[in-house]
């Protein structure tokens, strides 16, 4: 790995990270309605044609393209609501059609009615036509015995929706990938508590828990610790015992209250710690037993970043996906950065469009400390290494909702 003062590079430790993390292999069948975020566990083949039969696409009529005579009057020998079965077509007749109604064996085209002058003998119909037109066929969607949906896929709106077009109820979809929350500090009081001197609310852990209930994770532990190290080590060894990852906030850098690292290193394995990025430097990462722990820096604005940089895309490859970032967009910068510095910077960011152009401003203030920032904030912006950035260069900017899938 290259190290430079120390500090692992951003590319080093996410390949090191990924190479730790193991693919969850247990399988659930959950029903639909609760499958939103899930990850498909097995390919789902498709069992029957969607649509299964022919229908039309329009209100109007259905009739054979032969007997589309200019001027003639073509009486209507049946009325097929949708949900209703057709009598095959009369040859020489037209059948009344609506909206996703089943086209009638014999006929092989639809007119819509906005076409067609009713009569009391019959329809007469207009302009040009042609043989298919307005209809939707057996199978356009889905042919049975194709893939619907491939495994790894994750389940959003859409695939419930495709799952349900095939008559699937329930799927089989990987368990959720389980994790321990535990933030740390002498000082944190939960929202909802009186503040006495010297404290501060708790708000890593609800910026970490709105980030994993996206990752579409089970928190099966969530707690804060108290700057001592055996209450530390006693609370991260039972973390480590219900969860398949126990992430904590604060206790990583090197003040004498900062336990963490210290006892991921004495109890278990360190494998990384302090990171060539900005912010959130002093990110752990290591195992407890066969448990791996993400220890995030405590600083509320390197939580964020940190959670979505390094400990998503370990996630996600725990989920079954590759854990590959995002693409990320090319846009012209409209702040400057005139120090480099030799860790990655990940500024708090905001795309504009401004003369229907697009740029990235940068939140005045990037202090690590800052949640405001954060939330000014629609993504990030990628200063790389020993790079400097003037107005109008061309960086690279993620919106949070392309980090957070
Ligand atoms: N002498 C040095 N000091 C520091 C260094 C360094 O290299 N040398 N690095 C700084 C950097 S960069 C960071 S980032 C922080 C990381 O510190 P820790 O991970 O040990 O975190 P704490 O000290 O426990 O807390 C830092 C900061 O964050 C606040 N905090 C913590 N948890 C929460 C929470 N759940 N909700 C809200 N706020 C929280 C805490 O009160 C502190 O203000 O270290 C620097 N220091
Ligand atoms: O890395 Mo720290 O988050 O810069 O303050
Ligand atoms: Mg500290």
């Amino acid at each position: 790995m290259s190290h430079h003062a120390d500090l692992t590079s951003v590319d080093d430790a996410l390949t090191h990270l990924l190479a730790q993390a193991t693919p969850l292999a247990q399988i659930e069948t959950v029903a639909l309605t609760g499958a939103l975020g899930r990850i498909l566990a097995e390919d789902i083949t498709v069992p029957l044609d969607v649509p299964p039969a022919d229908n039309s696409a329009v209100d109007g009529y259905a009739l054979r393209f032969e007997d589309l005579t200019p001027g003639a009057t073509i009486p209507v020998s049946e009325r097929i609501p949708a949900g209703h079965a057709p009598q095959p077509l009369t040859p020489g007749t037209a059948a009344r059609i609506f909206t996703g109604s089943e086209v009638p064996a014999g006929a092989d085209l639809v007119v819509m009615q906005e076409r067609v002058e009713v009569a009391p003998d019959g329809i007469r119909i207009s302009g040009e036509h042609t043989p298919g037109q307005n209809i939707r066929r057996r199978g356009q969607d889905l042919a049975k015995g194709g893939l619907a949906l491939a495994r790894g896929a994750r389940l959003r709106p859409q695939e419930l929706g495709l799952l349900a077009s095939i008559g699937i109820a329930e799927v089989p979809v990987l368990r959720r990938f389980r994790v321990a929350v535990l933030t740390t500090g002498d000082e944190l009081v939960d929202p909802g508590q009186p503040l006495a001197a010297g404290q501060i609310y708790n708000s890593n852990r609800f910026t970490l828990l709105g980030l994993l209930e996206r990752a579409g994770c089970e928190v099966v532990l969530c707690e804060n610790l108290r700057d001592e190290r055996s209450a530390t080590i006693e609370t991260l060894h039972s973390a480590a015992d219900v969860a398949d990852l126990v992430i904590t906030s604060g206790g990583v850098s090197v003040g004498e209250e900062d336990h963490v690292r210290a006892v991921l290193e004495s109890q278990g394995k360190l494998s990384l710690w302090r990171l060539a990025i900005k912010p959130g430097k002093p990110l752990a990462f290591g195992h407890l037993g066969k448990t791996p722990v993400i220890g995030l820096p405590g600083n509320p604005a390197a939580v964020l970043v940190t959670f979505l940089v390094v400990a998503l895309p370990f996630i996600r490859r725990c989920q079954g996906q590759d854990g590959r970032s995002p693409q990320g967009q090319r846009l012209a910068a409209a702040f400057a950065i005139d120090k480099p510095s030799i860790r990655r910077e990940f500024v708090r960011a905001r795309k504009e469009i401004v003369d229907g152009e697009a740029r990235v401003t940068a939140y005045p203030n990037q202090s690590s400390g800052m949640l405001s920032s954060a939330c000014w904030a629609d993504g990030l912006a990628i200063i790389p290494e020993h790079a400097v950035v003037s107005p109008g260069d061309t960086i690279t900017y993620y919106s949070f909702n392309d980090l957070m899938g």
